[in-house]
């Protein structure tokens, strides 16, 4: 059960909130405020987390700063041996975890599940891949510029950068936060999360995980409120030498105001899938249901807009129809296929896009269902250009179907949005699938397949407004170190004989 077990620390029962978490302590907010968390699906108040405030989250930036210190003068198989011990204790409360997910964010019961034991595998790998790609370096010599002899060598390492800031968003609150923390901390960086306030309860259920492996206090902290609070005060702290934000707009409002220090963001999307006349209609259909519906439309990566062939969307619709109707709607805990999306204001926003598609005539391929934040899926066809939701993001489960005379047409529409996280084309014809791959100005493409972001080790990066950097495992850990330069001068050229 949340907050209890070996989660009791975590939770002052008195007044039934969630402590935060800074120098190796759990801790009650001197502001005796609390944020609440509604959950999705009853839509009344389900958790109570601390609202820290500017003065507490100046004593953790110092305090993640001394412990940095240490961090990085510990041996880097100790780093990993910590946090395999981490991973381990995370699957095996991954029951708890999961229960805060369905009731915070109405993620599906085995959908929630997996997110916490994928979680510990990518704890575990980045584990694994920092200990190889940290424990090498680079020797340069100095005659292979012209002008020079081999006289200088120069060592490169890579070191940390110091205090890393996670921000994940709450789709993901627990695999999101540990795909920044696990690289952060094997690269020797201290880390201050803040949770997503949907999600923080299973966040920090997490962090108790990283904190029972018995990691130095002060190196990991977790501190809560509503981002348009505190959010300002943290990702514009002198404390931070990095951010690593995944969420919505907001991470181009942080780039613009942080300072001059290593960001990484990944950002909104509308995944295009473009489907091409020989493709293999059942996969198709099959794909198109699974990246449009599933968690119900609220991940980046989901099919957000199918630009089809005009000659086989006639057929491919009947095929999506006829797999949407057997989709289970209703509550997380029944691991039902669609679930009440996250927020009220976040079902009324996708409502605002159906009746501007409505007005303006697309084709309603069910009759449009709400009750509260349940929305039933819908498809919606014939969607043109001039409609919002051919080019914003939903985030729910409601899919626009564009139908295209030629494949330049379906670029195009691809490449005239302002995202480019990732999108899918399908064909059986696989040069004519890179060709269309290359002309996407998108992150990534998928051939044959819905947009995804794992296996968790792929690189991950979105174009345009859809972010900064790249993610996976490896990027990760290249991306929160820095370069050091160390050369040695000889007295004279020196050359290796054979
Ligand atoms: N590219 C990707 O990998 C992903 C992108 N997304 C995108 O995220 C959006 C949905 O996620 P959502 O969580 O609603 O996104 P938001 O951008 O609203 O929130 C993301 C995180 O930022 C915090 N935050 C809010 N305001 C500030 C601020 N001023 N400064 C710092 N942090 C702040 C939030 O905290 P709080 O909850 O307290 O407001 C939350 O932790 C969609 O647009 C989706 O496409 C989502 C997942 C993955
Ligand atoms: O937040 C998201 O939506 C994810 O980054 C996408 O992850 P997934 O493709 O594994 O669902």
């Amino acid at each position: 059960m949340a907050g209890n077990g070996v989660f009791a620390e975590i939770y002052d029962g008195e007044v039934e909130v969630y402590k935060y978490y800074a120098d190796g302590h759990w801790h009650k907010s001197s502001s005796a405020k609390s944020v609440s968390i509604i959950n999705p699906t009853t839509r009344k108040t389900q958790f109570k987390v601390q609202a820290c405030t500017q003065e507490e989250v100046n004593k953790v930036m110092e305090a993640a700063k001394v412990a940095q210190k240490a961090w990085a003068r510990t041996p880097l198989w100790k780093r990993a041996e910590l946090l395999h011990k981490a991973a381990a204790i995370l699957k095996e409360h991954k029951a708890p975890i999961a229960e805060c997910l369905v009731k915070e964010i109405a993620k599906p019961a085995k959908d929630a599940v997996t997110e916490v034991v994928r979680s510990g595998d990518l704890v575990s790998y980045t584990a694994e891949e920092g200990v190889r790609i940290l424990g090498e370096g680079k020797l340069l010599v100095s005659d292979s510029f012209p002008g020079n002899e081999r006289s200088k060598y120069c060592l490169s390492s890579k070191i940390p950068l110091g205090v890393v800031l996670a921000i994940p968003p709450f789709n993901y609150p627990v695999n999101l936060a540990v795909s920044k923390i696990a690289p952060a901390l094997i690269a020797g960086n201290a880390l201050v999360l803040k949770p997503p306030t949907q999600g923080a309860v299973a966040a920090l259920h997490m962090i108790h995980c990283f904190h029972l492996a018995g990691f130095p206090k002060g190196l990991i902290n977790c501190v809560t409120g509503k981002g348009s609070e505190i959010g300002d005060f943290l990702t514009m702290h002198p404390g931070v030498n990095c951010i690593s934000f995944t969420g919505g707009d907001t991470g181009i409002a942080i780039s613009k105001k942080a300072g001059m220090i290593p960001l990484q963001m990944e950002l909104g999307g509308k995944d295009a899938c473009i489907v091409l006349e020989d493709a293999d209609l059942d996969l198709v259909a099959a794909n198109i249901v699974k990246g449009g519906f599933s968690y119900s439309g609220q991940r980046c990566t989901a099919v957000k807009v199918v630009l089809i062939m005009d000659s086989v969307a006639d057929e491919v619709v009947e095929k999506v129809k006829s797999k949407m109707g057997k989709l289970t709607v209703g509550p997380p805990e029944d691991d039902c296929d669609i679930t009440p999306v996250v927020t009220e204001s976040s079902a009324n926003f996708i409502e605002g896009l159906v009746m501007d598609a409505k007005e303006k005539g697309a084709t309603f391929c069910q009759e449009y269902r709400r009750e509260g934040n349940l929305i039933w899926p819908l498809l919606l066809d014939h969607v043109r250009p001039d409609m919002r939701i051919a080019w914003e993001e939903p985030f729910g489960p409601v899919l626009p179907i564009i139908r295209i005379q030629s494949v330049e047409e379906g670029i195009h529409h691809c490449n005239a949005s302002n995202f480019g996280l990732q999108g899918c084309v399908f064909t059986r014809d696989i040069n004519k699938a890179i060709m269309i791959s290359d002309a996407m100005e998108t992150g990534t493409v998928q051939i044959n397949s819905a947009p995804a972001r794992g296996p968790d080790h792929f690189p991950f990066q979105g174009l345009k407004d859809s972010g900064i950097g790249s993610q996976g495992i490896t990027n990760s850990i290249n991306m929160m170190v820095k370069v050091k330069s160390t050369v040695i001068n000889l007295p004279a050229p020196s050359y290796t004989m054979g």
